[in-house]
């Protein structure tokens, strides 16, 4: 983003900066939230949640907090019993950029103040066209573009949460199987905030033909965040998630990737580099980093994870 662009819609902290606002959020977690944390990922530097995280987790508690009076006034002007609408964050960037990793702090964090203790979490990989019709299309070597996800099924959903809709199915997605699992849902039942992770979240769809473009993700979400860092940065955090993956993952022998559990480390490099440049790497660059300044947020991450600079929208 140029910087004159940049310095107009969006107010910029550098890490320290944005450390100080903090404020009154409690400095320590319980043994519990830690133990989650940690459990989550073990390269969490602690550091990281309370520099970034918590005073990110205060700042969505006080805007969360007044959507939430302005539904009251709206309820109390129409003589209306309190409606349900949970407030709705998402959460896009690249593949490997740490959507997911945020996405479970956040979750963890926000679910601690008493104002929306119900906070869920669902990410769009579940949305992606099962893998057998992936194949039929053509789209394999497509997964994460645009039209490798059932777009459709995702509006109506995230449609039916904003509705205040008691029950509502979200399909769930294998990176073991590498496909939509056949016989597992994710039930919500209105929470308080709704976190939707996902590389496509800001996408409007706008290059798709006139009758069939429909209302976009972004239509139902209350507050966004992009997690952006430089592509070679990306390139590595995935090719080291690969390498854990031939370890976990792909060692299981019902994994769609089985065959890559006894890769040497130079060949899954070899291997999970080539991924990069011919499909996530393009992928950033024509879907995903164009969608950047939609945001209502934008953490950018330097190395080793460790955040850089906040941009908040004026
Ligand atoms: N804050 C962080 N600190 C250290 N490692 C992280 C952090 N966030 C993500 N990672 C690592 O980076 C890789 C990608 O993270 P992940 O959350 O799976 O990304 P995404 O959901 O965007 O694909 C994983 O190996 C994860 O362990
Ligand atoms: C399923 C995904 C599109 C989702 O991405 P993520 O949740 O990792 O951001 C991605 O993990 C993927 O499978 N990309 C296709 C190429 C690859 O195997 O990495």
């Amino acid at each position: 983003m140029q910087n004159s662009i940049q310095q107009a819609l969006y107010l910029s902290f550098q890490r320290q900066k944005w450390s100080e606002l903090r404020k009154s959020v409690p400095l320590t977690l319980s043994q519990e939230e830690l133990e989650n944390l940690r459990g989550m990922n073990e390269k969490l530097s602690l550091d990281e949640v309370t520099d970034i995280y918590l005073p990110l987790s205060r700042l969505l508690n006080l805007i969360v907090g007044s959507k939430q009076q302005r539904g009251m006034i709206v309820d109390k002007f129409l003589e209306q019993r309190a409606s349900h609408s949970p407030y709705i964050i998402s959460i896009a960037g690249s593949v490997a950029v740490g959507k997911s990793t945020t996405a479970r702090i956040l979750q963890t964090l926000l679910q601690r103040w008493p104002e929306h203790p119900k906070v869920d979490l669902v990410t769009t990989d579940g949305f992606l066209y099962p893998l057998a019709d992936l194949k039929r299309k053509g789209l394999l070597q497509r997964k994460g573009f645009p039209e490798s996800y059932d777009m459709k099924m995702l509006v109506d959903f995230i449609s039916s949460v904003k509705a205040g809709d008691k029950h509502v199915l979200a399909p769930v997605y294998s990176h073991v199987s590498y496909d939509r699992c056949h016989d597992q849902h994710q039930v919500i039942e209105q929470p308080d905030i709704l976190i939707l992770e996902g590389l496509n979240v800001l996408q409007t769809g706008l290059d798709s033909p006139v009758d069939i473009r429909r209302p976009f993700v972004s239509d139902f979400v209350d507050f966004s965040i992009y997690v952006d860092a430089k592509e070679h940065l990306l390139k590595e955090w995935y090719q080291q998630r690969f390498l854990q993956f031939r370890k976990g993952a792909f060692s299981d022998p019902k994994s769609f990737f089985h065959h890559y559990a006894s890769l040497s480390d130079e060949e899954a490099n070899s291997i999970s580099a080539n991924i990069w440049d011919t499909i996530n790497g393009p992928n950033l660059q024509l879907n995903i980093q164009p969608t950047r300044e939609r945001a209502n947020l934008i953490l950018q991450k330097g190395p080793n994870h460790l955040m850089d600079k906040v941009l908040l929208r004026k």
